[in-house]
């Protein structure tokens, strides 16, 4: 019996991936081995981590995972929506069976970019900017032009506020709808549930998903507020900013303006135009004072209509000219690579927070020492140190 086939009888979760589908058994072990054994120290802690991660599968839910899984990267549009769907989840045991289609996903993308030169399969692009700055209507016309030269382009919406509220600050108004009818563009809006940093994982758990379903491009659109901006820049390749040439809140800006890799003034068309200019000089100038991001790249600052299409091929032409110049000095892939360490940690934070937050010596604490500390009575240091060592000690 070769090695692989023993390893598989120690890893259940593996052997499980692989049996839900029938197709090339062994080889796809052994990649997943690989793969697993590639982002973990070693092979004593990989059999721990995941068998304990997943118990068995059962066979309807094998048959579950078989099903989008081929569907998934058959290009299926009710696959890749399940599959987000499940990624989304809260439940318990769904979410473990999400991390087992990811796994699948994630090796099926690897073998993919390899035989694509390393070339990685989808281009990432998030698009922010304050609300009403132009958003939807441009991505409508840029993902018509897009899927019009044949990519295949999917749009995933981050909306903090529909967390919080179950409402969304973009409204119930329906947005994009001819891209929406496109056969060859994704649109998936933001959950109505979960934490910032829920969503946003889901997010990123998405973009993986969408790139095995055979996206090429896939757009991030954030509303321009809070954190989710820098959520998203932390997410893609590529961070653009719109800007609308009047109305458009400064202070909404501010700070996501030195992660933007791109500027585009909005709705130069008409009496805009002369706005759009001003607002144009004002950027790149306030542009040229910032700390560069890239060692190879400028951040640039360009004029768009969607209402007439004016330099809306050209916006595109920046887009595409940043992901070569940035492929080719070999910063795309190291900063994807910082990003899956950033994403871990962010995960470990609010993990081990809420374990914090939920611990029950820490409830009962909590009350008396956040009014201590609010009277002036301890410092929040003091407060912070006793509410660690209940939690570490209890
Ligand atoms: N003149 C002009 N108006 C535009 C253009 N693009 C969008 N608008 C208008 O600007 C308003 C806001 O456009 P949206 O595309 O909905 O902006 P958004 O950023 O997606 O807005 P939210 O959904 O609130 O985040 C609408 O009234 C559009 O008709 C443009 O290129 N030129």
């Amino acid at each position: 019996m070769p090695p692989m086939c023993n390893n598989m009888r120690r890893l259940p979760l593996l052997r499980h991936v692989s049996m839900f589908t029938t197709r090339n058994l062994c080889c796809l072990h052994h990649r997943l081995l690989a793969c697993s054994f590639a982002i973990l120290p070693g092979p004593r802690c990989v059999s721990t981590a995941v068998i304990q991660h997943v118990q068995d599968l059962s066979g309807p839910e094998q048959r579950l995972l078989s099903r989008l899984y081929e569907g998934l990267i058959g290009g299926q549009r009710a696959s890749l929506a399940e599959s987000i769907t499940l990624v989304e989840t809260q439940h318990p045991r769904k979410k473990e069976l999400a991390q087992v289609l990811l796994q699948r996903v994630l090796a099926y993308r690897r073998e993919k970019e390899k035989s694509n030169g390393g070339r990685p399969l989808a281009f990432r692009v998030g698009l922010s900017g304050p609300p009403g700055a132009g958003k939807s209507s441009f991505i409508e016309v840029v993902g018509k032009m897009l899927t019009g030269r044949g990519h295949k382009l999917s749009v995933l919406t981050v909306d903090p506020s529909s967390c919080t509220t179950g409402g969304s600050l973009m409204g119930d108004k329906t947005r994009m709808t001819e891209l929406s009818r496109d056969m060859n563009a994704f649109i998936r809006p933001s959950p109505t549930s979960g934490t910032l940093g829920g969503v946003t994982r889901t997010t990123n758990e998405a973009i993986v998903l969408c790139e095995g379903a055979g996206y090429d491009i896939v757009l991030v659109e954030t509303v321009g507020v809070g954190q989710s901006e820098f959520a998203v820049a932390d997410m893609v390749d590529m961070f653009v900013l719109l800007i609308p040439p009047a109305g458009g809140d400064e202070l909404q800006v501010k700070g996501i303006i030195e992660r933007a890799d791109l500027v585009v003034v909005t709705k130069s068309d008409g009496d805009l135009v002369v706005p759009a200019r001003r607002i144009q000089a004002e950027y790149t100038s306030a542009l040229k004072l910032l700390r560069r991001q890239s060692k190879s790249w400028n951040p640039r600052v360009v004029r768009a209509s969607s209402y007439t299409s004016e330099g809306i091929p050209e916006v595109w032409a920046k887009m595409e000219s940043y992901r070569d110049t940035i492929l080719s000095s070999g910063e795309l892939q190291a900063r994807r690579r910082a990003q899956q360490k950033v994403w871990m940690w962010s995960l470990i934070q609010e993990s081990v927070l809420s374990h914090f937050q939920m611990h029950p010596a820490v409830r009962e604490a909590l009350p008396a020492l956040e009014e201590r500390v609010t009277r002036g009575a301890i410092s929040p240091g003091l407060a912070a140190d006793l509410l660690l060592k209940t939690f570490t000690t209890s």
